[in-house]
């Protein structure tokens, strides 16, 4: 990594020796950056990672990282890498890097780079409202559904808006043959150089947050569970109303295996759900579930063969959303009552300290280091 590293930057750096990027363009390729439709993947996010470090502070000049501290150290050694190179020139090949991964059709429609930040974020969470139905969906089909912490974000924001608009409901599903592969993995890897205890603390907020509106949302919530489904795609189900799932979908929550924790309430909502035997099992060992079995075990309310689950489910979800919504959402808060969120709530903020804490451990550190480089796969 660090020969392709210096080497990229020696050969961008003779290429474009005559060419000079302003403050501005240097500024605007950073926004650019935050919106890349497609991950340019990590590579490349290590290389611009090392360019802006270089363009913006000189040379490398803080202390390598200690030996498990995987992700920062793979940043420390692309940055160490660019020894000298003056900061303009970092300046210019971090522009140069940026519209290389800019298709044409994007870079000549984009504009203003801020203006389209909102339309182009909300595309991997798409939110639509209709026959009463406000539906968010998970829409990054080539990365599984894998949710980033934007997503995050912007599903907390649907569910607030959700639960003061006029629909009766609000259903969950996924795009493409996955419902979601859970936590995006490269949220991890993009750490601001220097405090890691910050970054995973602003993750522990992040999924408290996301967590939390769940917890309170009070109209019905359904989840169509289209596809495999793993780690926090499945420990959400717990706090929703009705889960309707494709005889494809599975439920797996290989947190041990990541070296982390269950989130979501799931170490309070499952061993509920299911008992502790069967909840231990899929949140300590990490079994994954068929959708047969995640139906025995009250997991999910019905299973549909996967080539008639579309019409059949949203058939009787719109008739569901004719229904009185008070008296639907008074219902809810009869089976959800006010003692049972406060407990949620309670169990939602020791899982996310717990996992704060994990999130720095030599073991998840490692776990995702490998996923990473595509060693170790579900
Ligand atoms: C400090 C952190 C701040 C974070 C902010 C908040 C964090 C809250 C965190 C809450 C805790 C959540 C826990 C979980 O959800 S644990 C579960 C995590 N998920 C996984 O471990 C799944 C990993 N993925 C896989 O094992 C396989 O991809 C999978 C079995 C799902 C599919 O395998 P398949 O062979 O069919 O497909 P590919 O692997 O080729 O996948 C296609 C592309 O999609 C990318 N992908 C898939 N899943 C993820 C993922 N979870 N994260 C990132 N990327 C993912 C995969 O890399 C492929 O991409 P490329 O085509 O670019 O290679």
């Amino acid at each position: 990594l660090l020969q392709v590293v210096r080497f990229l930057a020696a050969r961008v750096h003779l290429g474009r020796a005559t060419m000079r990027a302003s403050q501005k363009d240097f500024d605007n390729a950073v926004k650019q950056v935050k919106l890349l439709k497609e991950d340019p993947g990590n590579e490349v996010k290590v290389k611009l990672y090392a360019l802006y470090k270089q363009a913006t502070e000189g040379s490398c000049n803080v202390p390598k990282p200690g030996v498990f501290d995987f992700i920062n150290k793979v940043k420390w050694d692309a940055w160490n890498a660019l020894g000298s190179l003056p900061k303009e020139t970092a300046r210019q090949n971090y522009v140069d890097l940026v519209s290389s991964l800019i298709p044409s059709s994007e870079a000549s429609s984009r504009g203003e780079p801020g203006t389209q930040e909102k339309l182009l974020a909300s595309e991997d969470v798409v939110v639509t409202s209709e026959d009463g139905i406000t539906k968010i969906v998970f829409n990054r089909p080539t990365k599984k559904n894998a949710i980033t912490t934007q997503m995050y974000q912007e599903i907390t924001q649907a569910l607030k808006t959700a639960s003061k608009d006029n629909s009766a409901m609000t259903v969950f599903t996924g795009n493409g043959d996955y419902y979601s592969s859970g936590n995006d993995l490269t949220n991890f890897t993009s750490t601001p150089s220097g405090n890691i205890e910050e970054f995973a603390k602003r993750g522990a907020d992040i999924l408290r947050d996301f967590v939390d509106t769940f917890i309170d949302f009070p109209k019905p919530l359904v989840a169509v569970v289209n596809g495999p489904a793993v780690g926090i795609s499945v420990t959400t189900l717990g706090l929703f109303d009705v889960v309707y799932a494709s005889d494809k979908a599975t439920f797996h929550t290989p947190f041990s295996h990541l070296g982390q924790t269950p989130e979501a309430c799931s170490s309070y909502t499952f061993p509920k759900i299911m008992g502790p035997a069967k909840a231990n099992e899929m949140l300590i060992f990490g079994k994954k579930l068929t959708a047969g079995e995640a139906y025995a075990q009250g997991l999910v309310t019905e299973v549909f063969p996967d080539s008639t689950l579309q019409k059949e489910v949203w058939a009787r979800l719109k008739a569901y959303a004719k229904l009185p919504p008070n008296a639907m959402r008074i219902s809810k808060s009869l089976i959800k009552s006010s003692s049972e969120r406060e407990k949620l709530h309670a169990v939602n903020a020791e899982e996310c300290t717990t996992l704060q804490a994990r999130w720095l451990s030599e073991e998840c550190i490692g776990a995702v280091t490998s996923f990473m480089s595509r060693k170790a796969k579900l």
